[in-house]
């Protein structure tokens, strides 16, 4: 069995060295468009051959899709004439934009996938070993695929050491809103909020454990994020409702030194980690 892998930044260039550790396949090929990127990819040495889409096309039983999303969804139509029996697997954060736009021709084969895992790193030499293993990926849809896609989406993501979570894409979409779209935006403005305010130099000397924590996700890329955020736009909008409630509250407990009701407000924030 060969695998392609569409995009070697992050995610595609990672799962090319968890397919190799496990010996998952015989030859692991990539596509990449831009000349800087076919560069790293070959001196890294993340795939066996990058070849052109159409021969990847024939040459795979599975064709990975970790680009951005809108990419992801900008390449269907190129792959609209494939086997029936070749996989097409997305890696994409967001899952309901992606699902509504698969067309019909093939909607059997193309599973929808979110790796519940990642770092703010991008490009290829992002990539990294181990990036999968332990870690949860969300499976969105099955119902639409084909046994044999939907099994070897399955097999796959289990053999290099994945949990699976099966859910609607709707949900996923809701649930990934609150637990990374939401942070990542967060974690954007307080980058942009401490440097309106604060000289580099101030940053530097100062900057504790706390503010690097809270601000590692604003150096995620830029590209990737406001696809994310686009795709996503109607749950980020309401979450930032709901976020900003909380700065309103936590405000009007300092203003008004309401320091008791303070105190129980942190102390709810505390129980998050009893469940992480
Ligand atoms: N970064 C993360 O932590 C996670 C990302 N994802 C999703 O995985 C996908 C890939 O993300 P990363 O690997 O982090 O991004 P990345 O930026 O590290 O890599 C994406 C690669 O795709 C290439 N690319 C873009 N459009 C392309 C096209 N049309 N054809 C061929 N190559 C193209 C870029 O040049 C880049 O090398 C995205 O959809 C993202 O939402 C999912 C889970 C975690
Ligand atoms: O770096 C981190 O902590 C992340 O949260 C990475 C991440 C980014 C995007 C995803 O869709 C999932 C995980």
């Amino acid at each position: 069995m060969n695998i392609g892998i569409i995009g070697l930044g992050l995610m595609g260039g990672s799962f090319s060295k968890a397919l190799k550790k496990y010996s998952i396949c015989d030859k692991v090929y990539g596509y990449a468009r831009t000349p800087k990127t076919i560069e790293k990819i070959l001196e890294l040495d993340l795939v066996d051959r990058l070849l052109p889409l159409d021969e990847l096309k024939k040459e795979c039983d599975i064709i990975v899709l970790a680009i951005p999303v809108d990419s992801i969804i900008g390449l269907m139509d190129d792959l609209k004439d494939v086997d029936d029996n070749t996989t097409i697997i997305d890696m994409g954060s967001t899952k309901e934009i992606i699902v509504k736009n698969i067309p019909q021709e093939i909607r059997k084969n193309f599973v929808a996938a979110h790796p519940m895992t990642g770092t703010e790193k991008f490009g290829p030499e992002a990539a990294i070993d181990y990036l999968y293993e332990g870690k949860a990926v969300v499976l969105c849809d099955l119902e639409e695929n084909d046994e044999l896609h939907k099994q070897r989406a399955i097999d796959i993501f289990q053999q290099i050491g994945m949990r699976i979570i099966y859910m609607n894409s709707k949900d996923h979409d809701i649930h990934a809103c609150y637990m990374s779209h939401l942070p990542h935006a967060i974690s954007y403005s307080l980058a942009n909020t401490v440097m309106n305010h604060e000289d580099p130099r101030s940053i530097i000397a100062l900057a504790a454990g706390g503010f690097k924590d809270m601000s590692r996700i604003a150096k995620s890329s830029p590209d990737m994020w406001t696809d994310i955020f686009r795709q996503n736009r109607n749950n980020l909008l309401k979450s930032i409702d709901l976020f900003e409630e909380n700065m309103k509250d936590v405000r009007q407990m300092i203003e008004k030194e309401d320091y008791k009701s303070l105190k129980e407000w942190m102390k709810k924030a505390n129980t998050l980690h009893e469940i992480l």
